[in-house]
């Protein structure tokens, strides 16, 4: 079934071209990313995703229903985590909840079920400033997928990590995904995260994005570390470096 099923979408900002003529699919329970050069307009593809802005051309579809232009429906995680500095990590996470109408009492109780799940165990009651990046990162996406938890968008949720605990976090996020089984549509720049964690990568070119190519990742999950060094990992990469 097609979660997020996009048709010929177009966007200018001005007459400024950033996407042309892009059509993208991800079905139920698939991780599908996008990888591109910076500024070819990722960002902009999820803002017209999640209704925030309107495509000149196009159509967009959430479960087969017409979205455009319609925000509320899929959930959304910025480069940023934009943590609330001075709310408790449960109170971060419980917004949400709290905005679609739950008691702040059950919105806790909810968000507390995940705290294990998420690695934030013991710091429900801490301050985003007391977390290390990837246990903020984690508060952040814990509060995207309360939002919608069967469709995520995540916009390079890991680019401001240092490299060791990215690599924790490519590792935890397949976890989480094989648990929860949602839908994510996921931004990055870096090819051997594109390869580890996907089912399919959306190649773009530069400003006006276009689909460059779609590559499926067939490797079996669960994925671990081997992965990174295995046969069909690298005869993916070396066909996006051509490709690049
Ligand atoms: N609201 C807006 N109004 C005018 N121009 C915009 C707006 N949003 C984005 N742009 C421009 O559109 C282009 C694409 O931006 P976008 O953020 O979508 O790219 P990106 O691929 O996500 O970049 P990065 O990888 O660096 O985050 C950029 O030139 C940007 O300045």
């Amino acid at each position: 079934m097609k979660k997020i099923e996009i048709i010929g979408v177009r966007k200018f900002f001005e007459d400024m071209e950033v996407l042309r003529c892009i059509s993208l699919v991800v079905e139920e329970n698939q991780f599908v990313s996008i990888l591109g050069p910076s500024g070819c307009g990722k960002s902009t593809l999820f803002e017209v995703i999640s209704g925030l802005q309107v495509p000149d051309e196009g159509q967009i579809f959430i479960d087969g229903k017409d979205f455009k232009g319609k925000t509320g429906r899929v959930s959304y995680m910025h480069q940023k985590d934009l943590l609330l500095p001075w709310k408790t990590i449960l109170d971060n996470v419980c917004i949400p909840l709290v905005l679609k109408g739950m008691s702040l009492t059950t919105a806790r109780q909810k968000a507390k079920g995940y705290f294990k799940a998420f690695g934030l165990e013991g710091f429900e009651n801490a301050y985003p400033v007391q977390l290390s990046g990837g246990m903020r990162q984690r508060a952040a996406l814990l509060r995207t997928y309360l939002f919608a938890t069967d469709i995520m968008l995540l916009d390079e949720p890991f680019g401001a990590l240092d490299a060791i605990t990215r690599s924790k976090m490519h590792l935890w996020l397949m976890n989480i995904f094989d648990q929860y089984n949602p839908s994510i549509l996921f931004i990055t720049h870096d090819i051997d995260e594109a390869i580890f964690l996907s089912d399919k990568i959306y190649v773009f070119s530069e400003r006006p994005a276009t689909v460059k190519r779609v590559i499926d990742v067939p490797i079996p999950r669960p994925r671990s570390k081997k992965t990174l060094t295995c046969k069909e990992f690298q005869v993916i990469k070396e066909d996006i470096l051509n490709l690049l």
